[in-house]
């Protein structure tokens, strides 16, 4: 199926075309029609260096500009991934890549995309966290918009500074939870940005369609409030009034600005916040929460998958997690859920085979009044427990959830405990990055004897165990945000529904194959993303469709053709 619109001039679909007015008609002062000669070089989006080929060379004032070569994309393919091998520290590697993003940014798409499974965890986890840890001092050119509290009052203004006009996807970030790593303030900035370079990358929207912004309202991180080279606001966090005022004003330019139809990716906020932004703003925008929804799809997409593996129904299987924050409770909600929609039982009864372990151990009846609201749904009827491995003896989960964002957290006595309840215990440390997943993939393997099924948030290696190469999962929400994005955008959806996670964990758990089952993974690789993301995006749409939220008139027939259609490419 042919796409509905093609941008002239960088070769790009849109996916999303309803709004959309093209770059010419858009033509404000703000905005500068596309370049030529010097400038176009130094253009990220229409450079091709040494690609551009000899009549474009002419057509567009380049003469002498370039040395005499012409290179092929393919080629300078393989001179980056050449330089980029060259770098020993995986922070090299991400300045590396951001570079080409500023000076090409169809080659570093291109990149990207040929060599995911070695460049994923460059630009994004868990090489991002250290990126925002050390944004300040590896600060080259802004990527996206910082809105603090000094343009309160000027929101709209802001956004329109932006340069491209016709945004469909932003990632908003206060910067308060960066991965596991706590309060990383407007440094956060960093993943704003990679999970946008993402959604390009793997689920095919426009690169100038996405729009990554830092909300700042100071951090309370004092390692940053007295780092000099610290690109933030110097004081400690707005909180309360302040900064509801704040977000709310953010909220409504969006809305402004960019009408309905974008939608806005809410991720890495604490807890208290981000519970309350996607109660408050769902019924109103088109909000995602990457955090509780994002992996909640992805983990139930892994659960599911991994029935194959250790048998039984959703239903049959006992739950237990260490963290009850946004991730935990998340995931617990959606697979309970999912579990009353399987078996027609109130969602009340299906929660109680799910439990869940905080810094003050499992959470139990007892401690009900003096929680907060969100962890109230998971104190079952039981007497306390003070710890995990206690949790472990008395619950007898089959499936071990990490999203505590501590790390090291399940030891040897805990996996082994897992191991002597069940045959094939399911063990998913979800912290990122690396340095706070609950245990390594060496680790689960090892201390189970080879019998656990791990899937982990950060990627490990593949791990051999007495001759068997184990090859972990990677539950990240990386697998679903990309397509779910499609999936929202092509079939012009206004809100973002519970079931529309269902059907992305469904399309998920279907694309594992009996040869990645053999090997003991539970997920598709990366390798696939981009078919994996476009029947994602199908399914999700459909459900939209399905529900009535959809606004794409008329529904395209072939929902996965259309979706893979409409995928940005980065090929010249
Ligand atoms: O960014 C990632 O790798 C996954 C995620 O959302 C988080 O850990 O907060
Ligand atoms: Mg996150």
């Amino acid at each position: 199926m042919k796409s509905t619109l093609k941008e002239e001039g960088d070769g790009v679909q849109d996916i999303n075309g309803q709004h959309r007015a093209t770059e010419k008609q858009l033509v404000t002062p703000r905005t500068s029609s596309v370049a030529s000669g010097y400038s176009l070089l130094r253009d990220p989006r229409h450079n091709k260096g040494l690609a551009f080929t000899e009549k474009e060379r002419d057509a567009h004032h380049l003469r002498g500009l370039l040395p005499p070569a012409v290179a092929t994309q393919q080629l300078q393919e393989k001179r980056l991934m050449q330089n980029i091998r060259q770098y020993q520290l995986p922070l090299q590697k991400f300045i590396a890549m951001i570079e080409l993003q500023e000076r090409n940014e169809r080659l570093f798409y291109k990149l990207l995309i040929e060599n995911v499974t070695e460049l994923l965890p460059i630009v994004y986890t868990p090489t991002v966290g250290e990126a925002c840890q050390k944004y300040g001092s590896i600060f080259r050119r802004p990527q996206g918009l910082y809105i603090s509290l000094k343009e309160k009052g000027k929101i709209v203004e802001v956004l329109k500074n932006w340069p491209q006009k016709s945004i469909q996807v932003i990632v908003v970030t206060d910067g308060e939870r960066i991965l596991g790593l706590g309060d990383l303030g407007c440094q956060g900035m960093g993943i704003s940005v990679g999970k946008l370079s993402l959604y390009a990358a793997l689920g095919g929207v426009r690169p100038s369609a996405c729009l990554p912004i830092a909300i700042d309202v100071g951090t309370n991180n004092e390692k940053l409030l007295n780092d000099e080279f610290y690109i933030g606001l110097k004081q400690r966090r707005a909180t309360g009034k302040e900064y509801y005022e704040l977000v709310h004003e953010f909220m409504m330019a969006v809305k402004q600005n960019y009408g309905e139809k974008v939608l806005i990716q809410f991720e890495d906020f604490a807890n208290h916040n981000a519970f309350e932004l996607l109660a408050k703003y769902r019924t109103s925008h088109l909000v995602f929460n990457d955090d509780i929804q994002g992996t909640a799809s992805v983990v139930l997409a892994g659960v599911v998958s991994a029935l194959k593996l250790i048998g039984g129904t959703l239903a049959d299987h006992t739950f237990l997690f260490l963290g009850a924050g946004e991730a935990g409770t998340g995931i617990a909600e959606l697979i309970a859920y999912e579990v009353s929609k399987q078996t027609n039982v109130p969602i009340e009864e299906t929660r109680k085979k799910i439990w869940l372990v905080d810094s003050k151990g499992l959470i139990v009846r007892s401690r009900k009044d003096s929680l907060p609201h969100f962890k109230k749904p998971w104190a079952h009827e039981h007497q306390p427990v003070k710890d995990l491995l206690s949790a472990v003896k008395a619950i007898k989960p089959t499936v071990l959830i990490g999203s505590s964002g501590v790390g090291r957290t399940f030891t040897k006595e805990v996996i082994e405990a897992m191991s002597s309840i069940n045959q094939k215990p399911l063990i998913m440390a979800l912290s990122n990055p690396t340095s706070q997943s609950e245990c390594t993939a060496e680790e689960a393997y090892t201390w189970s004897k080879g019998r656990a099924i791990f899937a982990s948030g950060s990627p490990f290696d593949p791990f051999k165990y007495k001759g068997k190469t184990f090859v972990p999962g990677q539950a990240n929400n990386a697998y679903i945000f990309p397509g779910f994005g499609l999936g929202i955008l092509i079939s012009g959806a206004v809100r973002v529904h519970d079931d529309m996670l269902l059907a992305a964990a469904e399309a998920l758990a279907a694309q594992v194959s009996k040869e990645n089952y053999d090997k003991g993974m539970i997920y598709p690789p990366f390798s696939s993303i981009r078919k994996i993301s476009a029947h994602i995006a199908a399914n999700v749409a459909a459900k939209a469709y399905e529900l009535g939220l959809a606004t794409r008139r008329p529904r395209p027939a072939d929902l996965v053709k259309y979706a893979e259609s409409s995928m940005y490419s980065p090929v010249y």
